[in-house]
C-alpha cells in the first residue's frame, strides 16, 4: 500500500518578502502552517512582526514570493474574498466603541458575522460578566483587552492573527489567553501570535525575525525629510511625461506614493545627495530605479522644489 501523503498546508508562505516604506522588512520567509498550528513571532522592535501579520491579513502585499491559502494565492481578488472571512485580527488598536456597553461591543461584531448567542458566554469566559452592561469607556486597559478576546471567541473564525495579545493582561488574563488559544487549536484553528512577552503555547512553532537596522536614506527619503508635506516625487517614465507633469503643476502636489510594493534597486545619488543639493543648484532631476509589481521602472525626483527651499541653498 502506498504511504499516505501528508495533507497540504492550510497556509504556505513561499519565499515571502515584504517592504514597508520602500524598505525590505521581511526577507525570504518560508513557513508551512497546518490546521491546529500556532506560530509565535518574536524579534526586536521594528523587526517586522506586525508587518508579518499585516501581510497575512492582506493589508500589505508581499514584494516577492507568495502566500498560499489552500494552494491559492491570497492576493488574487477571488481568493482574497474567501480568505479574509477566515481571519480574526486582533491588534493593539482595539476598536472598542466607548459609548456601547461591553455586551454591545461584542454583539456588534457577532451581528456583522450573521451570528448570535455567543457574545454573552464569551464575555463571561473572559471574566467580564459583571461588567456586561457597563459602557465600554469604564473599562481598564486589561479589561479592554479581555473584551477584544471575547470578540475573537464570539466571531469564531479559524485563523487568528494576534498582535501583542497579552499586553495589559494580568496573570489570570494571560492564563485565559493561553487557554482559549489551546481550545481554538484543538478545533483545528490556526494562531499567529506576535509578542515580546512569554505566552505558553504548547508545541508552537516559533519564528524570530532578525533585527532590522534603518537603511541609509535614499534620495526620496532625504527630500521627504526636508520638504515634509509638500515633498513630491513623481513617477514618470520618460522626459516628455516629466514635462507634462510639470505643466500640470505636479511639483506642488503632495507626496505621491507609488502604487504597490516598491523595491529600490539602485540609488546612484545615495552617497552624494546631501552635498549635491547644496553644491549643484541647477540640477534638474535625479532618479531611483525600482521594481513595482514585477516591472522595472524609475522614479524621477524633481529637484526644482528643493532649490526653492532656503535651507538647501
Ligand atoms: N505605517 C508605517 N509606514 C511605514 N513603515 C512602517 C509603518 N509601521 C512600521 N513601519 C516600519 O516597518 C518596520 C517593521 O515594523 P513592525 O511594526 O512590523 O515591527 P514590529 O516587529 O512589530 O515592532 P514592535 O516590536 O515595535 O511592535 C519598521 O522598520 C517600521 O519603521
Amino acid at each position: 500500500m502506498a504511504p499516505l501523503k501528508p495533507p497540504p498546508p492550510r497556509l504556505l508562505l513561499n519565499g515571502v518578502s515584504c517592504m514597508r516604506n520602500a524598505q525590505a522588512v521581511l526577507r525570504d520567509i518560508n513557513v508551512s502552517v497546518h490546521d491546529g498550528t500556532a506560530l509565535v513571532l518574536t524579534g526586536a522592535n521594528g523587526s517586522g512582526k506586525s508587518t508579518f501579520l499585516r501581510m497575512l491579513a492582506g493589508f500589505s502585499r508581499p514584494s516577492a514570493g507568495e502566500v498560499l491559502w489552500n494552494g491559492h494565492d491570497i492576493t488574487s481578488p477571488g481568493v482574497f474574498q474567501q480568505y479574509k472571512l477566515q481571519l480574526n485580527w486582533m491588534s493593539l488598536k482595539d476598536a472598542v466603541k466607548e459609548k456601547l456597553t461591553v455586551l454591545e461591543n461584542v454583539q456588534w461584531f457577532e451581528l456583522l458575522e450573521g451570528k448570535h448567542g455567543k457574545s454573552a458566554p464569551a464575555i463571561e469566559l473572559m471574566g467580564l460578566g459583571r461588567l456586561m452592561n457597563e459602557k465600554a469607556r469604564m473599562l481598564s486597559m486589561g479589561q479592554r483587552k479581555r473584551l477584544q478576546l471575547a470578540r475573537l471567541l464570539a466571531i469564531d473564525r479559524p485563523i487568528w492573527l494576534l498582535d501583542e495579545p497579552s499586553v495589559a493582561l494580568d496573570a489570570e488574563g494571560v492564563k485565559l489567553l493561553e487557554y482559549i488559544i489551546a481550545e481554538h487549536r484543538k478545533k483545528g484553528g490556526i494562531v499567529f501570535v506576535a509578542t515580546h512577552l512569554p505566552i505558553e503555547i504548547e508545541d508552537a512553532m516559533s519564528l524570530r525575525l532578525p533585527q532590522r537596522f534603518p537603511r541609509r536614506k535614499t534620495l526620496v527619503d532625504l527630500a521627504s525629510d526636508v520638504l515634509g508635506e509638500v515633498a513630491c516625487f513623481v513617477d514618470f517614465m520618460n522626459t516628455s511625461d516629466l514635462c507634462a507633469g510639470c505643466n500640470k503643476g505636479a511639483l506642488n502636489a503632495p507626496l505621491i506614493s507609488p502604487q504597490g510594493p516598491l523595491e529600490v534597486l539602485s540609488d546612484p545619488m545615495l552617497e552624494v545627495a546631501g552635498p549635491l543639493f547644496k553644491t549643484r543648484p541647477n540640477l534638474e532631476d535625479a532618479s531611483v530605479e525600482y521594481v513595482r509589481n514585477g516591472s522595472r521602472s524609475k522614479i524621477i525626483f524633481i529637484l526644482q522644489t528643493i532649490r526653492s527651499s532656503p535651507d538647501l541653498r
